[in-house]
């Protein structure tokens, strides 16, 4: 069995509570985007797990082997060999690892008729990183609690161009958030989305982006450079170190951006 496995972007997040067990309360808007993993997973005497495509520096077990692992404590699941190829870049903010085991838990979940509901799944999803219950129903929403708990919002962003630009810098998300200063949030992001798309640049913020663009001055000059080829709204998705630009026109000259990080295109497959 096949799955592609999408990424996502983050419409504004701010963190507004350091909670008694060290993660963080947050809100934000997930926006799932056409930029994939794929993962398969076939039936085999043996479980086994590999991965090609980008390097994925080592930071323990695979997500996809965790996600295994997790169900397999729970159930009685028929062996299987797990093939990544990994295309979302990582340390991004971009969910790519989070996404990849939330289709890992969704894959077993069918394959071996386990009948799991979604609340379950996201249960699941939640031991395994707080970006991956977004990845279960994979639909825009608005989440709050530490990314965890959501409200699906109507939003349509297809008729747009979205832009990634990814430059060569590997941000830690725990490490991001221990810089951050927690604040009682003063826009509604929810309301916020609904304005039109050019006007969300006066209200709609990523809270790690004040830290990081001191940290990494290329990160804020990418999001002006977004701007300046006419982005519509342009932002660091999540902890980044990714920056996209929403556009309203198909055709952008982005030759000179090519220097300073990789540009992805999400397209439809
Ligand atoms: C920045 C976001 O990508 C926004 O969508 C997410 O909040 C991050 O989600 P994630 O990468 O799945 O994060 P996890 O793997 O669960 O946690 C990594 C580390 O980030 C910190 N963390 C994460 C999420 C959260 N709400 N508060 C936190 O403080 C914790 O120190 C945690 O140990
Ligand atoms: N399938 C996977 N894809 C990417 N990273 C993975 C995967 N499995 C484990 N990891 C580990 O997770 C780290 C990336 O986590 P981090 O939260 O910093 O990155 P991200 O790209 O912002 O988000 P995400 O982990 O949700 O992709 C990697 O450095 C790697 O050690």
């Amino acid at each position: 069995m096949l799955s592609f496995a999408n990424a996502k972007i983050n419409l504004g997040l701010l963190v507004t509570e350091k909670r008694d067990d060290g993660y963080h309360n947050i809100e934000t808007v997930f926006y799932p985007i056409k930029l994939y993993d794929v993962v398969e997973i076939t039936a085999s005497d043996s479980f086994s797990f590999r991965s090609d495509g980008l390097f994925i520096p080592q930071g323990g077990a695979n997500l996809c082997e965790k996600a295994w692992q997790l169900l397999s404590a729970d159930f009685e699941l028929n062996p299987v060999r797990i093939h990544l190829l990994k295309n979302i870049p990582i340390g991004a903010g971009l969910g790519g690892g989070s996404s990849d085991a939330a289709h890992v838990l969704i894959l077993l979940n069918q394959l071996n008729g386990l009948n799991l509901t979604t609340a379950q799944l996201e249960d699941y999803a939640a031991k395994l990183g707080a970006d991956c219950p977004f990845f279960i129903e994979n639909t825009p929403a608005f989440a709050s609690g530490t990314g965890t708990t959501f409200a699906p919002i109507a939003l349509d962003l297809s008729k747009y161009r979205i832009i990634i630009i990814k430059p060569d810098i590997h941000i830690s998300t725990a490490e991001a958030y221990q810089h951050i200063t927690p604040q009682i949030p003063t826009i509604d992001i929810q309301r916020v989305i609904r304005l039109p798309i050019q006007e969300w640049k006066y209200h709609l913020t990523n809270d790690f982006e004040l830290g990081l663009f001191r940290e990494y001055p290329l990160i804020e000059k990418i999001k002006h450079k977004l701007y300046e080829k006419g982005a519509l709204y342009a932002s660091m998705s999540g902890s980044g170190s990714a920056v996209f630009g929403i556009f309203e026109h198909e055709e952008i000259d982005l030759t000179d951006l090519q220097e300073i990080g990789n540009i992805y295109y999400p397209v439809e497959l």
